[in-house]
């Protein structure tokens, strides 16, 4: 299982098999004034969609970066859109060898858009293509094999690269340096999300009062692709079991359902806090011990349930272990205990948790 994506999830942020990206694909604002959030990006975006359009030239490569579900696919088609231009789509993980990314830039007419996802997923060799393709719009085809072989130069159609990655760490420097813009993404503001919401149930022919959006945006982990799954757990429970019409109190008692709380946490992730909590006083305690507290695999709970719980500001990672913050005690309606676990300073050690730092678990 990619823990991350779990389809059984309804808050992971990854895609959920063909039947969501069929209703993702309805729901995609379709040009920039649609695209809710982002101001910044958006603005500059436009800037340099609409000055090389004034121009008459290709813009720059555009790189988008940001987590699963914040709308780096639906920014790519806006991108072709605004340039009124085809957009071609293709993947990392799905160009295994140079030749197989050499066809698709042979192959397209110039201002044409592609949109290579994952763009950090690219093999070493496509990639390296890829540097002489986006500077040059040229790249060297090696025929034959060994002593023998040869480059044959080609020359390609001015095109526009529109990069999108989870994982704006890993790509080398020399390919992030060939994009002439680059968009961080952040996660979305409530106020935000209610907006995506609310033009979602509309675009769904769901009636749901502000308050009712206000609930499913909130609960949706600052993630557009989150909130459009909730509002849809929302509209059937409102169909079903009443007038068809989302409100806060049918939005509330839906997502009670599906056990997601207030703050968008889901079972796991409050079984883990809770975990830490009552078993462990607040921590620090170690990965693996809090594993096997709830039953789950280390990497599940690290990669499934810690990154939200330490951006909500409910758990630290230490050099000593997992600890609770005084907002985990009051989320969870209990007491800490008089010696407030979470003291002095806190190293949060990103990716590396410090899982060999804690003595308990040697
Ligand atoms: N700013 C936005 N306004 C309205 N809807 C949005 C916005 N951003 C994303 N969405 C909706 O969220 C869903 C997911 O967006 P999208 O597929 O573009 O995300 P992504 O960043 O490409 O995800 P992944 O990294 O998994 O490919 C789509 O249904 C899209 O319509």
């Amino acid at each position: 299982m990619s823990a991350a994506g779990d389809p059984e999830r309804l808050v992971s942020a990854d895609a959920d098999g063909p039947e969501e990206q069929v209703i993702e694909a309805a729901l995609r604002p379709k040009r920039l004034d649609d695209f809710i959030g982002q101001e910044r990006v958006r603005e500059q975006l436009s800037l340099v969609l609409h000055g090389a359009l004034r121009r008459g030239r290709t813009p720059d490569h555009v790189l988008l970066s940001g987590g699963p579900g914040l709308g780096k696919t639906t920014l790519a088609m806006i991108i072709a859109a605004e340039l009124g231009q085809p957009l071609r789509i293709s993947s990392g993980p799905a160009i295994e060898r140079a030749g197989d990314l050499a066809a698709v830039l042979s192959t397209l007419a110039e201002g044409e858009v592609l949109f290579l996802d994952e763009i950090h997923r690219l093999a070493r060799p496509a990639e390296e293509m890829l540097y002489m393709a986006m500077e040059d719009f040229r790249v060297d085809v090696v025929v034959g094999k060994g002593p023998g072989a040869t480059a044959i130069p080609l020359d390609i159609a001015p095109f526009t690269l529109v990069g999108a990655t989870t994982r704006a760490g890993m790509l080398p420097g020399p390919l992030r340096d060939r994009f002439g813009f680059v968009a961080h993404m952040d996660f979305y503001e409530p106020a935000e999300l209610e907006v995506i919401v609310r033009r979602s149930a509309r675009l769904l022919d769901v009636e749901i009062t502000d308050d009712g959006a206000a609930e499913v945006a909130g609960r949706s982990r600052g993630t557009p692709r989150i909130a459009n799954r909730l509002l849809r757990r929302v509209r059937d429970y409102a169909e079903v079991r009443g007038d068809g019409k989302v409100d806060r109190e049918s939005a509330r008692t839906a997502l009670a359902l599906y056990e997601v709380d207030e703050r968008g946490l889901d079972r796991l992730d409050r079984a883990v806090l809770g975990s830490l909590l009552r078993k462990f006083g607040g921590g620090p305690v170690g990965l693996s011990t809090l594993a096997v507290s709830v039953g789950e695999e280390p990497e599940t709970v690290e990669v499934v349930a810690e990154p939200f719980l330490v951006r909500q500001g409910l758990l630290a990672r230490t050099p000593r272990g997992r600890v609770a913050t005084g907002a985990a005690w009051a989320h969870l309606g209990l007491t800490p205990p008089p010696t407030a676990p979470l003291t002095g300073t806190l190293f949060d050690l990103g990716d590396d948790p410090g899982e060999k730092a804690d003595p308990t678990e040697q």
